[in-house]
């Protein structure tokens, strides 16, 4: 650790360490830290505490003790103009290559991710920090594989994604004890850019991920409230859009706009975690288990009920309810695949600007044309808000929590295994975001991936013709899919091994590991 003169915060080396852990931003952090630090630990632990309610039985519903913000008639701050149209987002990893794509791919916006896209080894993180600077300045470029990468004249706005409260930042300490993740993102954000991007006239805007209570909420807001006054930032300078990505923050929508309502920018619906934490969260239960995972899909009654409520929600309150992200991504030399993926894209998005989303995702740059012409199509105004679409939908708890029909399959198991093994020993590798069988797999797929086999394995589940599904068998499996892989790629084969071990870990053990990026941060250089 490099031990700072004037601070107590120690922290790793790196090549631009100068540039982004500057005197100013770490007494920044400190702040930060000395303020909400305690906060979010109890936040943590409050979770366990709601954990252990659901593990006795107890289901969620709409709170009882907020019923009159749900009927109160109030809105959200009004938008700023650059916030007013975002019918195409596209997402990735804050890597430098990447940002520049993002920020020329044609979409509204570019959500740059230190989350579910990102492994946060120190130089990613610092790394995608520099990057930002750069791009929010458009000094940023790039020479790489015989390219140029420039900025274009017109980008797309800049929305950034922290860390999950759950994430610590290992390698800066205070005081002995890890920073925040999210307060670390989000504060080195937050420091270097707030006046750049009020002198460009426009704010610095944040995606919240992972949040489960508008607790939660209130927290984020006071340390957006606090950074404003600290950095001498007009109120309203912050913006966030919460992913509404738990099934328990599904409860507490309205709640979690009305905590933010000075800073909010709207919900989004981050599929992947939703389905994730739906079996995280009833990990005890026999009666709500997901079948395979390919049938989860936007389409299924709960999905939709999840998915319209945002839209009813953040529509009466005069906030933009985003969409999410098909995983699929554009098949190479392999032409009726790649027609089949965009086909799945364009259905996906038809579906939610149908529904009323004002805006959607999407992972790769080849997608941003198809979903840019389904909203153009389908959402002729800048946006739905003021549409009146499921302003009469009645949702219930029972509708949010009556899992899909359908099977657990061989295929559907194998399907975990393989990709569970192959995101972690990519994510162990620095990478946060692959292509795996074509899809788009990041923390949040491939969480749903292995949480799936340990609540089939410690739920007694069978595979439809009969096979039941254990510990020791998926063990067998782990092993026989890493001796492929390992035959597939031997050059990676201490790091499959890895892999490998994890997963076993994770999925045999009896306690359920609340985010498969906690054990794997223990491991991460
Ligand atoms: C559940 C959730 O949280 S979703 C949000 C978080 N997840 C994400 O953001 C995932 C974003 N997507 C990606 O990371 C990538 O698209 C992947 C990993 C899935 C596939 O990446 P690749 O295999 O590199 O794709 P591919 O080879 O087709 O890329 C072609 C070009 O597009 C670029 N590209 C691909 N995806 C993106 C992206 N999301 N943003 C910017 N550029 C991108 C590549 O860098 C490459 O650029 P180049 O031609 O200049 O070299
Ligand atoms: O963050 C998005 C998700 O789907 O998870
Ligand atoms: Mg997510």
């Amino acid at each position: 650790m490099t031990q700072t003169t004037r601070h107590r915060i120690q922290h790793q080396p790196h090549p631009d360490s100068g540039r982004v852990l500057t005197a100013g931003a770490l007494t920044f952090l400190e702040e930060l830290h000395a303020r909400f630090g305690a906060r979010r630990h109890e936040l943590l632990q409050a979770r366990q505490q709601r954990q252990a309610r659901l593990d006795a039985g107890e289901l969620p519903d709409f709170l009882r003790d907020t019923a009159d913000i749900r009927a109160g008639d109030w809105k959200i701050s009004p938008l700023p103009a650059d916030l007013q149209d975002r019918r195409v987002e596209i997402t990735g990893p804050v890597d430098r290559k990447m940002v520049i794509n993002a920020l020329n791919s044609g979409a509204r916006m570019f959500m740059a991710d230190f989350e579910d896209a990102n492994s946060p080894t120190w130089a990613n993180c610092i790394d995608g920090q520099v990057n930002l600077m750069d791009a929010v300045r458009r000094t940023i470029g790039l020479e790489q594989g015989g390219k140029s990468y420039r900025l274009n004249d017109t980008t797309a706005t800049l929305l950034v994604r922290p860390r999950g409260l759950h994430l610590d930042e290992k390698h800066a300490t205070l005081d002995g004890e890890a920073l925040s993740g999210s307060l670390f993102d989000f504060g080195l954000y937050a420091f270097h850019n707030a006046q750049e991007r009020i002198s460009q006239g426009t704010g610095l805007y944040f995606y919240i991920p992972k949040l489960e209570s508008h607790l939660e909420a209130r927290w984020w807001n006071d340390v957006f409230t606090f950074t404003e006054d600290r950095l001498g930032l007009p109120r309203g300078t912050i913006r966030a859009t919460v992913l509404i990505e738990t099934i328990l923050a599904a409860f507490e929508m309205d709640e979690i706009l009305y905590e933010l309502r000075e800073h909010s920018a709207g919900l989004n619906c981050g599929r992947w975690d939703y389905i994730f934490s739906f079996i995280k969260k009833f990990r005890a239960r026999t009666d709500r288990i997901l079948p395979d995972r390919a049938v989860v899909t936007m389409a299924t009654p709960m999905m939709q009920n999840y998915s319209k409520l945002a839209i009813q929600t953040c529509h009466k309150r005069g906030a933009p309810a985003i969409g999410g992200m098909s995983a699929f991504i554009p098949v190479k030399g392999d032409e009726a695949k790649n027609a089949a993926a965009f086909e799945q894209v364009r259905l996906d998005k038809e579906r939610e600007a149908t529904n009323g989303h004002d805006g959607t995702w999407v992972a790769h740059p080849g997608m941003v044309a198809l979903a840019t012409e389904v909203f153009d199509r389908l959402m002729p105004g800048p946006n739905q808000i003021a549409s009146g679409k499921q302003a009469d939908l009645h949702v219930t708890a029972a509708d949010l929590l009556t899992p899909p029909q359908g099977h657990i399959t061989e295929a559907g198991v194998n399907m975990n295994v393989d990709v569970s093994l192959q995101y972690i020993a990519a994510w162990l590798d620095g990478r946060g975001a692959v292509p795996i069988h074509n899809l788009m797999e990041d923390a949040a797929t491939a969480e749903i991936s292995r949480a799936q086999l340990w609540q089939w394995a410690h739920r007694e589940q069978r595979t439809e013709d009969g096979t039941p599904i254990t510990p020791e068998g998926l063990t067998r499996l782990i092993a026989a899919h890493a001796e492929r892989l390992v035959r597939e790629q031997p050059e990676r084969e201490a790091r499959l091994r890895e892999a490998a071990g994890l997963l076993e870990t994770l999925v045999t053990q009896e306690r359920f590991e609340d985010f498969l990026t906690l054990p794997g941060y223990a491991r991460l250089a």
